[in-house]
């Protein structure tokens, strides 16, 4: 087994990718030339269209398929070569957990528990309590799973992937086929773990997800990847829109349109355009009130991830890969 790779962590990326590619034996090229920095204590999303090559990716990062080209570092050391030393350390949610229906919430946790080789016997049953206090299911501990909402599953999933302390989660898409309350669940208790110092990198195809509970995050677009960095970083590096709410929307698009704001598109008493450069805002909003256009709102609406993909790929996000 080779030494950590001092580097890689002494740049504080606890998952780096260099060149990682996968062609599947099909032919298909799921990942192409990916190099992924995922810094340590972030909330990383790793964002993409359905087919953009996330779970090929994380399961090259698991060591559960190899990659056909380049490499990758988890926690500092190459996998798949150093999995065994590394996933005991690394916590993962893929594709929903496997669970007894007809046990409880706490004897399928019992059972995970039992099946870690390295996990004491005697300790067993307070580490699945805690588990399952920590990701709120203490109350639902005794009922059976089947019983369970697709919420409490996933988070019964969760508590098995902290039966141990964890440096890093992996989730693949984790609020997948959740109500809104679920969602929300799910994303406070990511917040929760990266507050306790866990890394979380999660894949999503949902955009708002990764606003809301991400540092950081990588774009996905056929495989490659287009951007990655902080969320503010994104949002901030792409133009905001012009936004005024009129009762006047024809009005106001004529002014907006003479003054020079593009890709002008209303919207009921919405009206939003492109910024011009050269113009102040101010002198814009006083153009729409000498026209007599009454103004309800006006202002530059920041910047969404959607904006950057639109922008970087010149295709809507809900593009199949
Ligand atoms: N085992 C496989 N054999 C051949 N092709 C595959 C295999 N698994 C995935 N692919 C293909 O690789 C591409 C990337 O798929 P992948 O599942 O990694 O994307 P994804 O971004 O995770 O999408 P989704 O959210 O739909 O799972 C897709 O075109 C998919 O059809």
């Amino acid at each position: 087994m080779s030494e950590p790779t001092a580097a890689h962590e002494e740049q504080g990326a606890v998952i780096s990718t260099q060149g990682l590619t996968k062609r599947y034996r099909g032919g298909q090229l799921a990942v192409e030339g990916l190099d992924l920095s995922v810094p340590r204590g972030s909330v990383f999303g790793f964002l993409g269209p359905n087919g953009s090559g996330k779970t090929t990716t994380i399961r090259m990062l698991l060591g559960l398929i190899e990659p056909t080209g380049g490499s990758a570092h988890v926690l500092g050391e190459p996998m798949p070569g150093s999995a065994r030393r590394v996933l005991p350390h690394v916590g993962a949610l893929i594709e929903g957990p496997a669970l007894y229906g007809y046990l409880t919430g706490r004897e399928n946790l019992l059972r995970y528990d039992a099946a870690d080789p390295t996990a004491d016997p005697r300790s067993r049953a307070a580490r699945a309590d805690r588990a399952l206090e920590r990701v709120g299911l203490s109350a639902a501990a005794a009922k059976k799973a089947r019983a369970y909402s697709l919420g409490m599953k996933q988070r019964l999933g969760l508590a098995a992937a902290l039966l141990q302390p964890r440096e890093l989660l992996v989730l693949d898409e984790p609020t997948n086929g959740l109500d809104p309350q679920g969602m929300r669940e799910i994303r406070s208790l990511v917040r929760e773990l990266a507050d306790d110092g866990i890394t979380v990198f999660l894949s999503s195809h949902l955009l708002d997800e990764i606003e809301q509970v991400c540092t950081h995050t990588a774009v996905m677009h056929r495989g490659r990847l287009i951007t990655q960095g902080t969320v503010a970083q994104m949002s901030a590096g792409a133009r905001g829109r012009l936004a005024v709410t009129t009762p006047d929307p024809g009005e106001a698009t004529r002014v907006l349109k003479e003054a020079g704001v593009a890709d002008l598109v209303t919207d009921g008493e919405e009206v939003s355009g492109e910024p011009p450069h050269a113009h102040e805002l101010a002198d814009l909003n006083a153009a729409l009130v000498r026209a007599g256009v009454r103004v309800r709102a006006f202002g530059l609406r920041r910047a969404s991830l959607e904006d950057v993909f639109v922008s970087l790929t010149g295709e809507g996000f809900d593009v199949a890969g």
